[in-house]
């Protein structure tokens, strides 16, 4: 849209009317779209998208009743609802234009109109429009939003089949019913979010928003207009008026992930949040009431941190209603299987290599390591190793980049026979480049083949 009134309909009997208009509007207009015919309404606006249409109320001879005018302003509203529609009258008074105001109608004017006064009132209505275009345009990507999300929900599974992830899926189930605050407790890598998002999907909340914030990624200066949002000209780059992730969230869940890393002059001020249950965004001097369940995750020792002084216990107190400890991986060994057939299924899937299988003694390997990184650790081990594995069956030798890392330590060669100081040496090399093979062989001047040789010899 070049000209400021864009794409102008005008639906009226009277030629004379009709090109009066025409002439007054095109210099302001992009196009002036003029009909006579009422019963063409549907024709032009199944085929363009005006910004404003003026539509007579009367259209049979000597009627003055505004019915045919009703009529037409209904059948454009019913294919456009967004239309701005502006009546033009002859026989105005203030009856009819209530009236058609009622029916839908953004305004009025009287023939015979004054240029300025019809220009001004098509100005505003061209305003509207675009505000409720963008309005459209934001619900419709809020839907988007909602499907993709749930969506992401649906799929996602939680596996676990130990004691200890049996009874967290227990906790889950009974707190879901309330809208409890509940703080997460586990290492990097243990699903916290996972948790969270299961408690969100759970709960009467489910079919709001789920908003994730990463506490640790917001820096010092942002963290007030990032959860609290702000006013437009409140700082340098605040070029409009934004609301924060408190807000955003509002009727839905708010979930603040590694808490554990918030200075103390911050949780100072998210405990005043909470405290008050309402936020003021930077700049603006009007508190905004906030209705929100509240998950918080940690992999800090919170408790520890509050006998330090490094943590406000008034805080901890404010979010640990219910707590929920996952345990790590290395604590539920009989996870791992599971949770290593779902990662195949959904690798396997995802490039296209749909036989690969695990072998036992691949998945024994596994059961065994002590998993630093968790789930996500294991995640990225069956991914990798989908990748990069040319065979049907994903074997121990797949999952090389699981050995311990000891490159530090001095070894005294002396004290070892030549089989396991070849042995040392290889699971040196292949830990150094992260179990990429091909680098590990040309480190230790072999061809990949022959490392393969000598890897299953060693049982690696
Ligand atoms: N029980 C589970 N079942 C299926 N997938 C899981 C499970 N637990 C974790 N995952 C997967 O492991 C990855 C890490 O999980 P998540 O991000 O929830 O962990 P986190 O504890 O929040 O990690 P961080 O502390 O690093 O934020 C994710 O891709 C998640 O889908």
């Amino acid at each position: 849209m070049g000209k400021p009134l864009g794409k102008v309909l005008i639906i009226d009997d009277n030629e004379d009317v009709l090109l009066a208009a025409k002439m007054l509007l095109k210099k302001h207009a992009d196009l002036v779209q003029v009909e006579q015919n009422p019963g063409k309404i549907p024709f032009l606006l199944n085929n363009d998208k005006y910004d404003v249409i003026l539509l007579d109320m009367n259209f049979t001879k000597d009627t003055a009743t505004g019915k045919e005018g009703y009529h037409w302003l209904e059948q454009i509203l019913e294919i456009d609802p967004n239309a701005v529609v502006i009546m033009i009258t002859a026989y105005g008074d203030v009856e009819t234009a209530v009236k058609s105001l009622k029916a839908g109608a953004t305004d009025f004017v009287l023939k015979p109109w004054q240029n300025e006064k019809l220009i001004a009132t098509l100005t505003a209505a061209v305003k509207l429009r675009k505000s409720y275009d963008q309005v459209q345009t934001l619900k419709e990507e809020n839907t988007n939003l909602a499907t993709a999300l749930s969506k992401g929900s649906d799929t996602a599974q939680i596996i676990g089949e130990s004691d200890a992830m049996k009874s967290v899926f227990n906790l889950v189930h009974k707190v879901a019913q309330t809208d409890a605050n509940v703080l997460i407790l586990g290492e990097n890598g243990t699903g916290k979010e996972v948790i969270a998002r299961a408690i969100h999907n759970a709960s009467l909340r489910k079919e709001k928003v789920f908003i994730g914030v990463d506490m640790g990624s917001i820096t010092e200066s942002l963290f007030e207009s990032e959860l609290f949002g702000h006013k437009k000209g409140a700082f340098t780059d605040a070029k409009e008026d934004r609301a924060g992730r408190f807000e955003v969230a509002n009727s839905g869940t708010l979930f603040l992930d590694e808490i554990g890393n918030l200075s103390m002059a911050l949780q100072s001020k998210l405990l005043t949040v909470l405290q008050k249950r309402e936020v003021t965004r930077v700049g603006a001097n009007k508190a905004t009431p906030i209705d929100i369940r509240l998950i918080c995750a940690t992999n800090m020792p919170l408790y520890e941190m509050v006998e330090k002084n490094e943590f406000r216990q008034d805080l901890v107190y404010r979010i640990n209603t219910v707590e929920i400890h996952l345990p790590p991986l290395r604590e539920r060994a009989s996870d791992i299987p599971s949770l290593a057939l779902y990662f195949l299924q959904i690798f396997s899937k995802k490039y296209r290599k749909e036989t690969k299988r695990i072998s036992s003694a691949a998945l024994k390997k596994l059961e065994k390591y002590h998993w630093p990184g968790n789930v996500r650790e294991l995640q990225h081990a069956i991914e990798r190793a989908i990748i990069m594995s040319e065979g049907d069956t994903l074997e121990p030798v797949d999952f090389m980049f699981l050995i311990e890392k000891n490159d530090d330590q001095e070894v005294d060669f002396s004290e070892y026979d030549l089989e396991t100081v070849e042995k040392m040496m290889i699971q040196k090399a292949i830990s150094k480049h992260a179990g990429n093979i091909s680098k590990a062989a040309k480190s230790l001047g072999l061809t990949r083949a022959s490392l393969y040789r000598r890897l299953e010899k060693h049982g690696l």
